[in-house]
């Protein structure tokens, strides 16, 4: 029997229930690439194949199954069917097993570990004499599996030797790098999507046969999955399919509308309407129907931020610990010894601004058409960045930062060769005047220089790194999720009227649109390194090098 979980183009595809049910399987995912999304989708295939299993919630996002199919929900909400603190699992679980029935075990709001360790020890138990297929589906499988001391034993003994019993095991995770090791390699099945950070492509490296391939991984949207293993005949890559129950693992949303008095509770309860019952699911109805009177003001993943909410940042990903042990391993140790020669003294999480521009100009031939350009600026350094998949940066704009209209004008005109005034003048169409002013503000600040040419005259030649950007070929969107900045952020060194300023220079016709700032995680280390300090920033989301900025 096969799952028709997914689609590749307009193919419907199928995925091997026999497999996922005894097998051991593997969702590996970075946050927000569709993990959830694709196990409630597999769960629903599941309870309609009359197909048990269990699965741990972490975050009580899956009890939606429940307003289709007739799960059993163990968790601590008023409308769970069994109260987690005080259920004897012993025989749910064995009656859940014996009739193919469904649960959902919601560990959002106790001790995780403890109550998950207790469930897995029955369904080893059980299924150690009842030998039934049924599936142990662990979300956030780093948390009860983590390379440590810690990890729970249970589980890793059903990777092992759950299938013999009819136990199958699925484990999602989104830092497989975080994962137990042996836990993973047993995984003959694997369901993979957009992974960006470097330690996580690494642990899945071994699951591809070519390097394209893991970085193609890189690119994926949200819903793909590469999936491999026994689920498919080969290796596909597909997206997992449209809901029937509601998607309750969504962000979010930032209001920046005044909360309605339905909101505050504390202050001026609401009544629930007779016979309404209370609990998770009738809170949440009751935010739905506020979020959707506050639709215009929200900021949705993968959409564009609203204009006036202030102090959004986009999340961590990088724990501070691992960020810790990536910036270690970027000190110097001693050959011989392989002790320590530079030693981090100062290591924190910086928060740096990101600028999101957008401009409108006239261009075409006759200037008459209104062109529209927009880009990242890094507001900390004032460099282009593209924060897609960790913050790249674009080089060429930092430079100008500080000039005014006149002097970015000039440098945008000059060609490699230099021009004297009189070519300024005539290419920039500014005053003598103002090209002489220009021309002494440049001078002052390094960015072009004096050189005779060949008939004596004086020419002025650009001193710029990189060249400059011009504004038709800038389009850049920012599309990640956010939430409420809470951490130390650093001041942009750039204003508008500064930008503008420099845009203007540019284009002359030139008008901001939008001048938004958004955060952006990023570690800075001090090392110690014997001849006085260097500095490390690390991408908080990628957790690689920020390379490009000044120290
Ligand atoms: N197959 C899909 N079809 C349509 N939309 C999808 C699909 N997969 C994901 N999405 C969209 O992406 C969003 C994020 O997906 P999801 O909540 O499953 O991410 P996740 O990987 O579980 O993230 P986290 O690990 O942070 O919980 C969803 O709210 C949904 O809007």
């Amino acid at each position: 029997m096969d799952l028709g979980v997914g689609r590749i183009g307009d193919r419907d595809l199928g995925i091997s229930a026999q497999e996922v049910v005894t097998g051991r399987t593997c969702v590996i995912a970075q946050s927000g690439a569709g993990k959830s999304w694709g196990i409630a989708v597999l769960c629903e295939h599941l309870c309609k194949s009359y197909i048990g299993f269990c699965l741990i919630d972490t975050e009580g996002e899956y009890f939606s199954l429940k307003d289709r199919f007739p799960i059993i929900w163990i968790g601590s909400d008023e409308d769970c069917d069994f109260d987690i603190e005080t259920v004897d699992l012993y025989p749910v679980m064995r009656d859940a097993i014996v009739s193919s029935r469904q649960v959902i075990f919601d560990v959002s709001e106790v001790d995780m570990r403890a109550k998950a360790t207790a469930l897995v020890n029955i369904l080893y138990e059980l299924e150690s004499e009842l030998r039934k297929p049924f599936l142990l589906i662990v979300e956030e499988a780093d948390k009860f599996i983590p390379q440590s001391r810690d990890s729970i034993k249970m589980i890793e003994e059903i990777s092992r030797r759950g299938r013999k019993r009819g136990l199958g095991l699925l484990v999602a995770t989104q830092r497989p790098s975080l994962v137990q090791k042996n836990v993973l390699s047993q995984c003959n099945n694997q369901i993979i999507g957009k992974l960006t950070i470097d330690n996580d492509l690494k642990a899945v490296a071994h699951f591809f046969n070519a390097r394209k391939e893991v970085e193609e991984l890189i690119t994926l949207e949200p819903g793909q999955f590469f999936v491999m293993g026994g689920l498919v005949r080969e290796k596909v890559m597909m997206k997992f399919g449209g809901r029937e129950t509601k998607h309750r693992g969504v962000t979010p949303q930032i209001s920046t509308v005044r909360p309605s008095p339905q909101m505050i509770p504390e202050e001026n309860p609401v009544e629930a309407p007779e016979g309404e019952k209370k609990g998770r699911k009738a809170e949440i109805d009751l935010l739905e129907r506020n979020e959707e009177e506050d639709d215009a003001t929200r900021i949705r993943s993968g959409t564009p931020i609203e204009e006036d909410d202030t102090g959004s940042a986009v999340p961590t990903l990088i724990e501070r610990d691992e960020a810790l042990r990536i910036a270690q391993g970027f000190c110097k140790r001693s050959f011989w010894s392989r002790r320590y020669l530079e030693r981090i003294t100062v290591f924190e999480r910086m928060y740096w601004p990101l600028i999101i521009v957008e401009v409108k100009y006239l261009g075409g031939i006759l200037k008459k058409t209104t062109r529209k350009s927009s880009f990242i600026l890094e507001g900390f350094h004032g460099e282009r960045v593209d924060p897609g998949d960790g913050l790249r940066i674009h080089p060429g704009f930092r430079e100008l930062i500080g000039l005014d209209e006149t002097a970015v004008s000039i440098l945008s005109v000059l060609s490699p060769a230099g021009l004297t005034d009189l070519e300024i003048e005539a290419e920039t169409v500014l005053g003598p005047a103002r090209v002489k002013k220009g021309i002494k503000l440049l001078l002052k600040q390094k960015l072009i220089t004096t050189m005779k040419s060949e008939e004596g005259a004086t020419v002025f030649v650009p001193l710029l790194a990189h060249p400059i950007p011009k504004l038709s070929g800038l389009h850049q969107t920012f599309r990640q999720k956010l939430i409420p900045l809470s951490g130390e952020s650093r001041n942009p060194v750039i204003t508008e009227d500064e930008l503008r300023k420099i845009l203007k220079g540019l284009e002359p016709s030139a008008e901001i649109t939008r001048f938004k700032t958004i955060f952006y995680p990023v570690y800075e280390a001090t090392i110690a390194t014997g001849a006085g300090n260097r500095r490390l920033f690390l991408d908080g989301i990628t957790g690689r090098e920020v390379i490009g900025f000044p120290e």
